[in-house]
């Protein structure tokens, strides 16, 4: 077991009670399985074959998308037989919240990484599309050889890109909910579970 400093002698009292289950340490049990982890197991297989069926004609540079996008990668990259270079992009725009803001950039694309590169964008989710196509338009302006985007989610509304800008491949479709699991977080918390969770 890990060696906790927080001992009960040095335990500061808050006055909170750690079992309410609004805590987003306890909202596994106020929330239900959208979509089994076979099931993004599967789909995930699905993109991998897909994308190594792809002529690229020179090794693939792959972006994770941090930070839901770590989840996928992770899962997806030891499925690619072809050969490819890794290196992250970060962004972001919902915070801990569940409406998105607008998007802070953290950690830009490198030119070096992108010019005359062919370029895979990978992420968790496609929402609004805001954040993806952001990233796009940055990476295209660095010229690559080709440029694709790949997303484990995409969900389902009406409030997308009015560009039309969408994701080459999706491997799945989930309703309009804020979902967690699998590289999403619920307020910071549980990007670990192998499955995707809503709230009931
Ligand atoms: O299509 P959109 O509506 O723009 O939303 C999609 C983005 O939202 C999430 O990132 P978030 O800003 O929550 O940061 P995170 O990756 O650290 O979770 C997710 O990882 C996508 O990047
Ligand atoms: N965790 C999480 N992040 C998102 N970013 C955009 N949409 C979502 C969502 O439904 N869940």
């Amino acid at each position: 077991m890990a060696k906790d400093n927080n001992t009960e002698s040095t335990q500061i009292d808050t006055g909170k009670d750690t079992h309410p289950t609004s805590y987003p340490e306890n909202i596994l049990e106020k929330a239900e399985i959208i979509v089994s982890e076979q099931m993004v197991d599967e789909a995930i297989n699905k993109l991998a074959q897909q994308i190594n069926a792809q002529d690229y004609s020179a090794p693939l540079h792959v972006f994770c998308i941090m930070n839901g996008g770590l989840y996928f990668a992770g899962q997806l990259l030891r499925l690619l037989t072809i050969p490819v270079s890794v290196s992250y992009i970060h962004a972001t725009r919902y915070g801990d919240k569940t409406q998105g803001q607008e998007l802070q950039w953290l950690v830009k694309p490198k030119a070096d990484e992108i010019h005359n590169h062919h370029v895979m964008l990978l992420d968790d989710i496609f929402d609004e599309g805001i954040t993806l196509e952001a990233i796009a338009k940055e990476c295209q302006a660095l010229k690559p050889r080709s440029l694709q985007c790949t997303v484990l989610v995409d969900k389902e509304h009406t409030r997308k890109p009015l560009s039309g800008f969408s994701p080459d491949f999706a491997g799945l479709t989930v309703p309009d909910r804020y979902i967690f699991g699998c590289g999403m977080d619920f307020k910071g918390l549980w990007r670990n579970l192998p499955a995707i969770y809503a709230l009931k």
